[in-house]
C-alpha cells in the first residue's frame, strides 16, 4: 500500500457510491447516487436546499440506512454496523448537538479519550485560533462558535476523512477565512480527505479541487475543478452569413447567443473540433476566451434544464 493512502479502499476513492438511494415517506431525498470522492481531494458537493446533501452525509456515517444501493467510506460499507472506523471520520453538522452542560475543556477532554490519534497540541492551538475559552459552557456558545468546536475536535483528532456539512454557513467572514484557511492546511498534507457541502460557488472556488452538483436527489455532474476549467471553452466567432447550423449542432456546444453578426459558442470536452469546423466555414474573426466557474456553472446548469440561480448563491 501506498504510504498515506490507509483507509483508502484499493481503487483510490475515500469515497464510493453505487446508486444510492434514500426515500422518506415514498418521497426520494437521494436518486440512485453513483459518487467517486478520490482519496486526498477536497470535494465540493454543491446544490439547493432540500437537493440531499445531509442526507448523503449522514447516509455516509451510518447515521441513516439507505433504502436501496450501497457505498463504501475508507473502504468499509456504510451499511457495516460496526463503529470502529468512524473515528477516523470527523464530522462538522450543520448543527452541532455536543453536551450542553459541559464545559469546553470537558468536552475535549472527552473526545480525547474517545479518539486514539487525538493531538492535544493541535487542539490547543486551533482553540487559540478561534478564540474560544476552555472554561466556557457549550450551551454558551454562538452557533457559529460551535461550529468553530466542531472543527476544532474533527481535526484534533486527526482524521482520514473531514465530513463538513455546510460549514461556513453560520461564520462570519473573519471566521470564515480562518475556517478555510484551516481545512485546506489540513487538506495540503495529502492524509486526510475533505468533503463538504455548500450553497456557495465562492467556497467551492476557494476550497475544492473537486465538484459535484446534486440537484433534487440526482447528481448532476461531478468533475475535477482543474478539468471543469480546462475543458469548457467560450468562442467567439463573426461569420458573415450567421452562424452555420453544423456549428450550432455540433457535440459539445452547451450554448450559443448571437448578437448581430458575432455568435458566442460555449463548448465542452470539444472544443478543438469545435474550432476546426469553425474555421472551416472560414469566419471573419475567431478568438477563444476563459470562463470563470460561474459562468461554467451557469451553462452546465442551463445544459440541464435547471437555472444557475436554483442551484447556488455568489456572495
Ligand atoms: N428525517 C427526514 N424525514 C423526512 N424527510 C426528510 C428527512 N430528512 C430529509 N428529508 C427530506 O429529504 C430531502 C433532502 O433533504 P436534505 O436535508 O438532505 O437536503 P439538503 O441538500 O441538505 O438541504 P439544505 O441545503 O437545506 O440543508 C428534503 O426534501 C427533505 O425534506
Amino acid at each position: 500500500m501506498v504510504p498515506g493512502t490507509e483507509g483508502a479502499d484499493m481503487s483510490g476513492y475515500a469515497i464510493q457510491t453505487h446508486e444510492l438511494t434514500k426515500r422518506f415517506d415514498g418521497e426520494r431525498a437521494l436518486d440512485r447516487l453513483n459518487l467517486a470522492v478520490p482519496h486526498g481531494s477536497v470535494f465540493g458537493l454543491m446544490g439547493p436546499n432540500g437537493a440531499g446533501k445531509s442526507t448523503l452525509i449522514r447516509l455516509l456515517l451510518g447515521l441513516l440506512q439507505p433504502t436501496a444501493g450501497g457505498g463504501e467510506v475508507l473502504g468499509r460499507s456504510i451499511t457495516e454496523l460496526s463503529g470502529d472506523w468512524r473515528k477516523d471520520v470527523g464530522y462538522v453538522a450543520d448543527y452541532q448537538n455536543f453536551f450542553p452542560h459541559y464545559k469546553v475543556s470537558e468536552l475535549l477532554a472527552f473526545c480525547a479519550k474517545l479518539y486514539p490519534n487525538w493531538d492535544d497540541k493541535r487542539c490547543r492551538d486551533l482553540l487559540d485560533v478561534f478564540k474560544i475559552a476552555p472554561e466556557k459552557r457549550v450551551r454558551s456558545l454562538s452557533k457559529g462558535m460551535k461550529t468553530q468546536l466542531a472543527l476544532v475536535i474533527s481535526v484534533a483528532m486527526r482524521p482520514k476523512l473531514l465530513l463538513l456539512d455546510e460549514p461556513t454557513s453560520g461564520l462570519d467572514p473573519v471566521m470564515k477565512h480562518h475556517f478555510k484557511q484551516l481545512v485546506l492546511q489540513v487538506a495540503a498534507s495529502g492524509d486526510t480527505t475533505v468533503f463538504f457541502s455548500t450553497h456557495n460557488l465562492h467556497d467551492l472556488e476557494q476550497m475544492a479541487d473537486h465538484v459535484a452538483v446534486l440537484m433534487k436527489g440526482k447528481l448532476l455532474f461531478t468533475r475535477s475543478l482543474d478539468e471543469l476549467k480546462a475543458n469548457t471553452r467560450k468562442i467567439q466567432a463573426v461569420f458573415s452569413e450567421g452562424l452555420p447550423d453544423a456549428i450550432r449542432q455540433a457535440p459539445g456546444v452547451l450554448s450559443v447567443q448571437e448578437q448581430g453578426k458575432v455568435s458566442t459558442i460555449v463548448v465542452q470536452d470539444h472544443a478543438a473540433e469545435v474550432m476546426s469546423l469553425i474555421e472551416a466555414h472560414r469566419p471573419a474573426f475567431v478568438e477563444t476566451v476563459d470562463l470563470s466557474l460561474e459562468e461554467i456553472f451557469i451553462q452546465m446548469m442551463g445544459k440541464e434544464g435547471y437555472a444557475h440561480d436554483a442551484a447556488f448563491q455568489l456572495e
